[in-house]
């Protein structure tokens, strides 16, 4: 048996996947996130970009304080202060690296940057050498390398090989390549810079045209050995390869590649699930591996066949990517052994006792409302209960809600604010309307509504509706999640919960503009 080399997974769900417009995450999300991106092994991950913001540079730290198994890398240009920033963000990581890029192609070059090839060679050289001073894992990614003039691009890669960056990405900036073409790319980068052996050659693809995973692959299969990728196609504009997608086609497919992951892919669906949840972006049934119907079988031709032999439909076993066998797993004669033992097999980390005494009072509470609790039902719950109660500045208190035929709606709510109860009536076009304007008499946040959505959990009409209230004040984007089996309280929740975070600093989101 040949021994397969390794193919690192750097995921880029913090940093890249959090440049999908709305998609901002908090410090404490980020932080979430990356420990179940952890728990799934996988290699690097690309945490913020420090110079963004103070929030960004914060969630870094924070990340790089609480991953020890992972890598944790934060992105900085070509320039003195991103480096140095993301250096300083980077101090406490076990194993840190930096991730600089500059534009290489003519018209980023030419129109954006406003710099000669060769001032772009010298400034990338240059980075390249500054963040060896924080770290001896430097990656450097000439960006849009898939417009760029391959002669240039191998005098770049190999001169900041030489200056010490030991991992070189060759990102599709603009999704503008297909597969052979791609493949072909990292196959004549590897042959003809004298040095490429220096160095591992990783991948970065978006996904406008939807290749970003066909090109990823083709890249794989011409020699890169990183792939950069995202939970659930996660990214900027329509995104980048989906990191379900990439893993289980190079597991599924071993006798085309010739390297394998080590990640553990049963945590796929419960990274999947945080991730959604957390950002709001909600996954299509139809989506490959982690969708709710990737592993469904309607038509009776198929269900005959499965019957008889799973694989006459199916390449891959649904529990190989966490989607459990048993999904009905805890109800309300469970105790807090079994509750706790179910948590940690989702990979759901609870800081202290009372947090687990906390949420587990919550799901019997939900119990009682809801016959079978799923694990999509515990996520939710945990979600709802992991809102740092100390930054909390608003509460629910108690709500009404009337809405009657050719009556207006009225919600009546009261809610704590700054520990004193204050209570707030409002009328609404609905009673979802009238909700929100309710909880804006007492808290006004200021803030413009820019997308309120509903999502029921599982299924059944006492399914928990798990709502996401996305919300804008001066350009900065905070989202919001609440989760109830009565969907006007989830919504109340969720609106809070966004309420919360624009009005605690520390909580900053992504920003639109800078903050330095
Ligand atoms: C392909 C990618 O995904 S790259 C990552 C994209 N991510 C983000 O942009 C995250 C959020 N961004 C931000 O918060 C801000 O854009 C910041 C903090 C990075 C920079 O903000 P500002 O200093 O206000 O600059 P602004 O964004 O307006 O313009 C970018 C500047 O960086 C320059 N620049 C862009 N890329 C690079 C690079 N790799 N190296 C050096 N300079 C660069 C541009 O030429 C421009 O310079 P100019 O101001 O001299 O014209
Ligand atoms: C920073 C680089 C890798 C990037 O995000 C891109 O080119 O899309």
């Amino acid at each position: 048996m040949t021994v397969k080399d390794h193919l690192i997974i750097f995921d880029t769900t913090l940093r890249d996947g959090e440049q999908s417009p709305g998609a901002s995450m908090t410090r404490d999300e980020k932080v979430r996130i990356a420990k179940a991106l952890e728990r799934m092994r996988v290699d690097v991950i690309e945490a913020g970009f420090p110079i963004a913001s103070p929030g960004d540079f914060e969630a870094v730290k924070a990340v790089a304080a609480a991953v020890k198994e992972s890598r944790v890398c934060g992105l900085a240009r070509a320039l003195d202060k991103d480096l140095d920033r993301a250096g300083e963000a980077l101090k406490g990581a076990n194993a840190g690296r930096i991730h600089t890029f500059i534009a290489t192609s003519p018209i980023h070059m030419e129109k954006k940057l406003r710099m000669s090839p060769d001032q772009v060679l010298e400034q990338a050289v240059y980075a390249v050498k500054r963040a060896r001073r924080y770290t001896d894992d430097v990656e450097f990614s000439p960006e849009d390398a898939g417009r760029s003039d391959l002669d240039f691009l191998c005098r770049v890669l190999e001169a900041v090989i030489d200056a010490g960056a030991s991992t070189l990405n060759i990102p599709d900036t603009v999704g503008y390549n297909i597969p052979d073409q791609f493949g072909s790319l990292i196959a004549n980068l590897r042959e003809r810079i004298p040095n490429s052996d220096k160095a591992i050659f990783s991948v970065h693809c978006h996904n406008d045209l939807g290749l970003a995973v066909a090109n990823s692959l083709a890249a794989v299969r011409n020699g890169a050995r990183q792939v950069e990728c995202t939970i659930n196609g996660l990214g900027e504009r329509a995104g980048n390869a989906a990191l379900e997608e990439i893993v289980m086609t190079v597991r599924t497919r071993q006798d085309l590649f010739e390297c394998e992951t080590t990640l553990d892919t049963t945590q796929i669906m419960n990274c999947s699930r945080l991730v959604s949840g957390i950002t709001g972006f909600a996954v299509q049934p139809n989506k490959a591996v982690v969708g709710a119907n990737a592993f469904a079988h309607e038509s009776g031709i198929h269900q005959d066949g499965v019957l008889k032999n799973r694989e006459t439909y199916e390449i891959m076993r649904a529990q190989d990517v966490g989607w459990s066998e048993n999904r009905m797993v805890l109800g309300k004669h469970s105790g807090r052994n079994a509750f706790r033992a179910r948590l940690q097999e989702l990979g759901i980390e609870l800081g202290s006792e009372e947090e687990l005494n906390s949420t587990f009072s919550r799901f019997k509470d939900l119990a009682d409302k809801k016959h079978e609790i799923f694990d999509e039902d515990l996520q939710a719950l945990v979600t709802d209960t992991t809102l740092d109660a100390a930054n909390e500045r608003v509460k629910l208190i108690s709500m009404q809600v009337c809405s009657e035929t050719g009556e207006t709606p009225t919600a009546n709510l009261v809610l704590s604010l700054d520990g004193s109860e204050r209570s707030g009536t409002a009328t609404g076009g609905g009673p979802v309307d009238a909700t929100f304007k309710a909880i804006e008499t007492i808290v006004q946040s200021d803030t413009t509504l820019k997308l309120y959505s509903v999502n029921a959990i599982t299924s059944g009409t006492d399914a928990q509706g798990e709502v996401t209230v996305r919300l804008e004040k001066g350009g900065r984007i905070v989202n919001g999640q609440g989760a109830d089996t009565d969907i006007l309280i989830a919504s109340a929740k969720a609106y809070i919960n966004a309420c919360n975070k624009v009005m605690h600093p520390a909580e900053r989101a992504h920003p639109q503009t800078s903050d330095v």
